[in-house]
């Protein structure tokens, strides 16, 4: 299994943002995090795309934008034309899944599709040939350092064996990332469920050094067992 490391720049110094997402890089980090939150389907408010625009020129990594909006659309397509490389949305934000799903594609992103604690995987029903990951969060949307919800390991377990049953009818991989209260403490479950993409924002960021933060999550998940 390939496992992902995803800091969320949430937690990150947003006063010094480039370096902070090149410290991450170089200390083993695999993909930029990107919560983005509009003080109207979340309670809180962050970043938006001349922000991920700032930053494209400072890495590589591929970039998550993880659009907690409503109405998605318009954001989306800013998102693709800011640099992201994966846009992933909450059903809730978007009147028309299907088409909110094909746009994010057409504009040459991976999509992917957001469940909160309490939404329903159902919704990946119809659309799985459309969908390159599915996130689960793991708390409520809206800030970073909230606590792990037990439950969604359920829902990791739930999602896993759709991807694997939709693999291995068609061959195509789909991601499967958890956020939300991801730390050393829990990778290893998490994986385990199985996840293979991780974001983790105040474990890393809230730690002076992100290196030994990523090896400990990295020496937890070469332990993990499915
Ligand atoms: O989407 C998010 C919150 O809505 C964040 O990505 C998430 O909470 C990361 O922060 P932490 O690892 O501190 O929980
Ligand atoms: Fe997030």
């Amino acid at each position: 299994m390939n496992f992902r490391i995803a800091p969320s720049l949430l937690s990150a110094d947003f006063a010094r943002l480039g370096d902070e997402v090149k410290d991450v890089i170089a200390a083993g980090a695999d993909i930029i995090h990107f919560d983005v939150m509009d003080n109207h389907y979340v309670p809180n408010l962050t970043i938006g795309p001349l922000v991920c625009e700032a930053i494209r020129p400072h890495t590589t990594a591929p970039i998550d934008v993880h659009l907690m909006v409503k109405p998605v659309d318009a954001l989306a397509a800013m998102f693709a034309k800011a640099g992201a490389d994966i846009i992933t949305f909450h059903p809730e934000g978007s009147e028309h899944i299907d088409r909110t799903l094909g746009l994010i594609r057409d504009a040459g992103c991976k999509a992917g599709l957001v469940f909160n604690p309490a939404t329903s995987l159902s919704y990946l029903d119809h659309v799985m040939d459309k969908v390159d990951m599915i996130l689960i969060m793991s708390v409520n949307p809206g800030f970073g350092g909230q606590s792990f919800i037990p439950e969604a390991l359920n829902k990791i377990r739930a999602a896993r064996t759709r991807i694997d049953e939709y693999t291995a009818k068609t061959g195509r991989e789909i991601w499967l990332e958890v956020d939300g209260g991801v730390k050393v403490d829990n990778i290893r479950a998490i994986a385990e469920a199985g996840a293979d993409t991780f974001v983790a924002g105040s474990a890393i960021y809230g730690q002076p050094d992100y290196k030994a933060v990523i090896d400990a999550m990295r020496a937890e998940l070469s332990q993990a067992g499915r």
